[in-house]
């Protein structure tokens, strides 16, 4: 069985590299002619540990082949794993014009049965809408069957997550697709799931929904705790600690952020919606989530004697999250935004991410030169790591936002820092 993977993102490079573990020969399809030209020399880009050696073990070895040739790839493999993205459409629906494209693409070019796995994540239904657009376009009828697989990882461990997930959900009504998706995943040591296309794909939503929600649970919490003079931490640690609740995704900070949480729970809603229910459980994550960055940046606000004008701001971190390059949705760019509204002179610093919305340095100590404040904003393990006496010494002020709860008050405070947690 050949695997192609049409989309080489992250979802569709990482579902490449764990198929090309367990065996299989895969090739990567995209229109994207800098992402194929970089892929076809072993190079990987985007930043995502661990991938790129990966990627050139299997280059190497043969295992993996990158191409822009849609009716080559689509004739010479029997599996073809959707990867393809699904951006948040204007009226906050999930947009399905990539997946629409692609599937009358395979439509036009399949010459025999072939197994058409979703990745995406996509709505409710849109299995059976792949199906109409593949049977739409084919020249004469030929037999094929959509699977519902919806992938879970988290960007900056997409390896792990991908080659030792909680569980692996397969949605397909047909007999002879659940045979070869079992066939494919029989390697993995976790529980299978298998089950509808519509209920596969949404339980992807009610699971990242899920976890925005506890989010912004704990967020929303984190201003009661601020005037309540509570550590939110303490808050996070002891129900954690019970096992219904889970230590997991109970971090107060800036917001989510990322490519999947800020348009799926949208989409979420939009389905609810479109079918005469509603999520209003979701709404309000969403609404805290929009209000956790301006609570933030009250804090900085009353702490700099009200105002930001014309006070240097060093801001640490522009990814969403750490060991990624990802900038999308970042709680850290919408910082940058209001702190540029507020006219606040922004400069900034990031391990691997780049941004053009202000001056970025290469290392922190230029990024915090002449600043009034550093305001952190990513949990990149370095910044846990930074000799925080040298910063200070080239400050103007010695203020500290942590945008993120990851360094330890006392032992900022005691360097001479103002230090500013998320109720901490
Ligand atoms: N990024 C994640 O962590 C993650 C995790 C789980 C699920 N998902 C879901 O997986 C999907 C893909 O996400 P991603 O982050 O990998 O997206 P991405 O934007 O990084 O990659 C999508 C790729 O598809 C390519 N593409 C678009 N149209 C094409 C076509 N007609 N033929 C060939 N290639 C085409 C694009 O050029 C792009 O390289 C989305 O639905 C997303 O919600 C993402
Ligand atoms: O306690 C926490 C945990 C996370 N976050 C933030 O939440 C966002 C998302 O983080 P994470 O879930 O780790 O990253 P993603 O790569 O976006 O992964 C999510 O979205 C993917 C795409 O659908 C899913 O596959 C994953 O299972 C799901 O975790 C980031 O901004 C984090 O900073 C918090 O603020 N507090």
């Amino acid at each position: 069985m050949n695997i192609l993977v049409i989309g080489t993102g992250y979802v569709g490079t990482t579902t490449g590299l764990i198929f090309c573990e367990m065996g299989y020969r895969v090739t990567g399809l995209d229109v994207d002619t800098r992402k194929i030209k970089a892929l076809k020399e072993g190079k990987l880009h985007f930043f995502e540990p661990g991938m790129e050696e990966l990627l050139m073990k299997h280059h190497q070895a043969g295992n993996i082949s990158f191409t822009k040739e849609t009716e080559k790839a689509i004739k010479e493999n029997d599996i073809i794993f959707i990867c393809v993205g699904t951006p948040m459409g204007e009226d906050g629906k999930a947009d399905l014009i990539y997946v629409k494209n692609v599937s009358e693409e395979i439509g036009r070019y399949m010459d025999d049965y072939k197994v058409i796995v979703t990745k995406s994540t996509v709505p409710v239904g849109t299995a059976e809408k792949v199906a109409k657009w593949i049977e739409s376009s084919q020249k004469k009828p030929i037999s094929l069957d959509v699977v519902s697989n919806p992938e879970f990882l988290r960007e900056g461990s997409a390896l792990k997550d991908a080659l030792t997930p909680d569980r692996i959900v397969i949605g397909t009504s047909s007999e002879q697709s659940r045979k070869i998706m079992r066939e494919l995943y029989k390697n993995f040591h976790c529980p299978v799931v298998e089950t509808t296309p519509k209920v596969s794909e949404m339980i992807k939503y009610a699971a990242n929904s899920f976890l925005a929600l506890k989010i912004s649970y704990i967020n929303e919490l984190s201003r009661l705790c601020d005037v309540l003079g509570i550590n939110v931490k303490d808050i996070s640690k002891g129900i954690g600690l019970d096992h219904r609740i889970g230590a997991h995704f109970l971090q107060a900070g800036l917001g989510y952020g990322g490519s999947c949480f800020p348009k799926d729970v949208n989409a979420f809603i939009q389905t609810a919606k479109q079918h005469g229910r509603s999520l209003s459980i979701l709404e309000s994550a969403v609404k805290v989530n929009e209000e956790q960055p301006v609570f933030f940046l009250d804090k900085i606000k009353q702490a700099l004697g009200g105002t930001v004008e014309n006070k240097t701001l060093a801001i640490l971190g522009l990814s969403f999250k750490a060991n990624t390059d990802d900038t999308r949705e970042s709680p850290s760019l919408l910082l940058i935004n209001k702190l540029l509204e507020e006219k606040a002179i922004v400069k900034t610093h990031d391990p691997v991410a780049k941004t053009d919305l202000v001056p970025q340095y290469p290392s922190v100590l230029e990024a915090v030169e002449g600043a009034d404040a550093i305001i952190l904003c990513t949990d990149w393990k370095e910044y846990k790591e930074m000799e925080l006496s040298a910063l200070k010494a080239v400050m103007k002020q010695p203020y500290l936002f942590d945008g993120r709860n990851m360094l330890d008050k006392k032992l900022v405070d005691s360097l001479g820092f103002h230090y500013v947690g998320i109720a901490i």
